[in-house]
Formats: C-alpha cells, sequence, structure tokens
C-alpha cells in the first residue's frame, strides 16, 4: 500500500501549552512538497477529537473507497480521544499515525515515536504499510461503559497527580517554557501527602488477591507513565499482555528509594511493589479514589474495572 493516502488531521491548539498550530503549519509545507493531500480540523472542546474520529471511522466503514490515515497532533489526552473514536467503530480500515504535541508525550516515548516533528513526520511517511499495536481495553462494571487505552489506566497516586495537574496554573506556565513535565512534578509532591493508602482486590490468571495499602494502582501498555517515568521497562504494545504495577503506601524517604531505583528498574524487587504480567486483569476498590486514563482525570469514585488487550492500526515506523 502506497503512503499517497490521504490524511485527516485532527489538531488539538490546546495541548503542550498551545504550540501545535505551530507545529502543524511547519509539517503543511512537507506535505504539500510532496503533493499529499489532508483536511484539517481542529479540535473545537475536550471530546471532539472522539467525534471526529468516530464519524471518519463510520463513514469509511461502509465504502470500500480508500480510506485516509488519522494524523493525530496533541498530546496523549488527544491521542487518547481519537483512538477511542476509532475504536467504537468495530473493524474500520483507519490507521493512526501521530505528532506528540503534548507535555507528557508518554505514548510516543513508549513506542519509538520522536517528539521532533518534522522527524515524526518523517517515520509516518516512510511507512508503507499499518502497524498493528496493542491497546488496553477496559470495561468499566461501576459506569457501564468500555474505554480504550494507549498508556495506561492508573488509580491512586498517579491519578491523584493528573488531577492536581490539570488544575494547576503552573502546568500552563511551565508549557510555556517546554517545561510541561516539570508541572508533573510540582504536583507530585503535593499528591504525596494527600494521597492516603486504599484497599484494593486484584483477580489476575484466577487468582485473587488483596492488597489493603494500596497506593500506585496502574495498568499499562507500555513503560512509561507521568512525563517519562519508566514504570515497568518490559511492558510492550508487541507482547499482547498487560502490566500491572502496584506500589503500596510507604513513608517519603523510601517513597524516594523506589522512585530512584524505578530509574534502574530495582524497584519491582522491593517488598511494597508488586507485578501482574496478564492478558486479563480485574481491579476493584472499594473505596472512592482519584482515577486517570492516558492522563485524563476519571474523577474520584469506586472503580470495578475488567481489562483486557485489544488492537489498534497505527501508521509509522519506529525508532530502534
Ligand atoms: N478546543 C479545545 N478547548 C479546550 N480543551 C481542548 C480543546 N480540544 C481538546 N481539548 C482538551 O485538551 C486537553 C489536553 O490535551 P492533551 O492531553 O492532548 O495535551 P497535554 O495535556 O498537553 O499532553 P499530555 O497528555 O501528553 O501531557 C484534553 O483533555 C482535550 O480534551
Amino acid at each position: 500500500m502506497s503512503q499517497q493516502r490521504p490524511f485527516y488531521v485532527i489538531i488539538n491548539n490546546f495541548a503542550g501549552g498551545g504550540r501545535t498550530r505551530q507545529t502543524w503549519l511547519q509539517l503543511v509545507p512537507i506535505l504539500q512538497q510532496r503533493h499529499l493531500s489532508y483536511t484539517e480540523n481542529f479540535t473545537q472542546a475536550p471530546g471532539h477529537a472522539t467525534k471526529l474520529a468516530y464519524d471518519l471511522a463510520t463513514k469509511y466503514h461502509t465504502t470500500t473507497a480508500e480510506s485516509p490515515i488519522l494524523l493525530v497532533l496533541g498530546g496523549d489526552g488527544t491521542l487518547h480521544e481519537a483512538l477511542n473514536g476509532l475504536q467504537q467503530v468495530p473493524d474500520n480500515p483507519i490507521p493512526l499515525a501521530y505528532i506528540p504535541c503534548g507535555s507528557g508525550n508518554d505514548f510516543a516515548r513508549g513506542v519509538g515515536i520522536t517528539t521532533d516533528p518534522q522527524q515524526a513526520l518523517a517515520q509516518i511517511l516512510a511507512a508503507q504499510k499499518p502497524l498493528t499495536l496493542d491497546i488496553g481495553r477496559c470495561n468499566d462494571l461501576q459506569q457501564h461503559t468500555v474505554s480504550y487505552f494507549s498508556n495506561n489506566i492508573g488509580i491512586g497516586f498517579d491519578a491523584n497527580v493528573v488531577h492536581i495537574t490539570n488544575r494547576s496554573v503552573t502546568k500552563k506556565y511551565l508549557n510555556k517554557y517546554h517545561a510541561g513535565s516539570l508541572a508533573y512534578l510540582a504536583s507530585l509532591v503535593k499528591a504525596f501527602f494527600s494521597q492516603k493508602a486504599f484497599p484494593v482486590t486484584v483477580t489476575a490468571d484466577g487468582q485473587q488477591r488483596q492488597f489493603k495499602r494500596g497506593f500506585v494502582v496502574t495498568t499499562t501498555n507500555h513503560p512509561y507513565f507521568g512525563g517519562g517515568v519508566p514504570l515497568l521497562a518490559s511492558a510492550s504494545v508487541y507482547n499482547h499482555h498487560l502490566d500491572l504495577v502496584i506500589m503500596e503506601r510507604v513513608n517519603v524517604f523510601y517513597f524516594i528509594l523506589l522512585f530512584a531505583m524505578m530509574f534502574r528498574q530495582w524497584h519491582t524487587k522491593m517488598p511494597p511493589v508488586h507485578h501482574f504480567h496478564v492478558r486479563k486483569l480485574h481491579v476493584q476498590t472499594s473505596a472512592a479514589e482519584y482515577g486517570q486514563a492516558d492522563g485524563e482525570d476519571l474523577g474520584k469514585r469506586r472503580f470495578d474495572l475488567e481489562f483486557s488487550v485489544a488492537h489498534q492500526d497505527f501508521w509509522f515506523v519506529p525508532n530502534k
């Protein structure tokens, strides 16, 4: 299949502190030089990328015409929205291309997409066929909804960080200075002291386990969360498994030690850290906790989530 397929472009100008429009304007001449056709769509509100992707997938689901490639310019949240729009139309022919323009950009880091927009476009233009990657499927038994995630779904500390960060004026300020990850860092401290230990029940491979002092309870599709923190280096979008990492509540000094150990991947050997590598998983909390999906705030509530592996066609050549 050729790369002459047109691009249907979704641009979130609110990602990464508002630089996405400029990024897009840098890329347009490259598409024009190559005589590639594109239609541009700027998101008008949160959730709009889901609607745009859903409408596109619906349109091409029933036609034999060659479908466009859905090119997303935004952060992990915009990618999450577009992915969920596509996944609502089973067996649609639209592959997903992505140029990271967010503050965290964990998906790009996790699958080998450079954060340099021109090089990321080069990775897309070098592709000759779709690349099928694992994504997570989440059946929310509390809310009776099914959703998909490219990065992770977390309950507890990381979700608390997302909640605080998304409400913080510091994030907007730091994004302006290309230091979005620092916003997460500032929220870490606040979230650490506000996040209490909570009970969590995990059912994996037919076995139920209970943890009384849950703190980080994150099901991930690739290694990174929180803007480049290596939660689990062995997690992969190619192995048809999801990885659940549970970290129990410890004191601040132990937590700093565990955090530092993550960068050497020694944390999983420590007693407060538990790891499940499975195809299916059931995670339940009995108390209301914060949740996050791909960095999007799910609010504070009781969670009863069934996880499994799904797939999405992407369009890029990964960096080694
Ligand atoms: N027109 C809009 N006005 C306001 N918010 C929007 C608009 N379009 C999209 N959004 C919202 O912008 C939010 C942030 O987008 P996104 O997560 O992609 O960027 P980011 O937070 O900078 O990146 P990352 O998630 O990688 O840290 C998303 O929650 C999305 O719903």
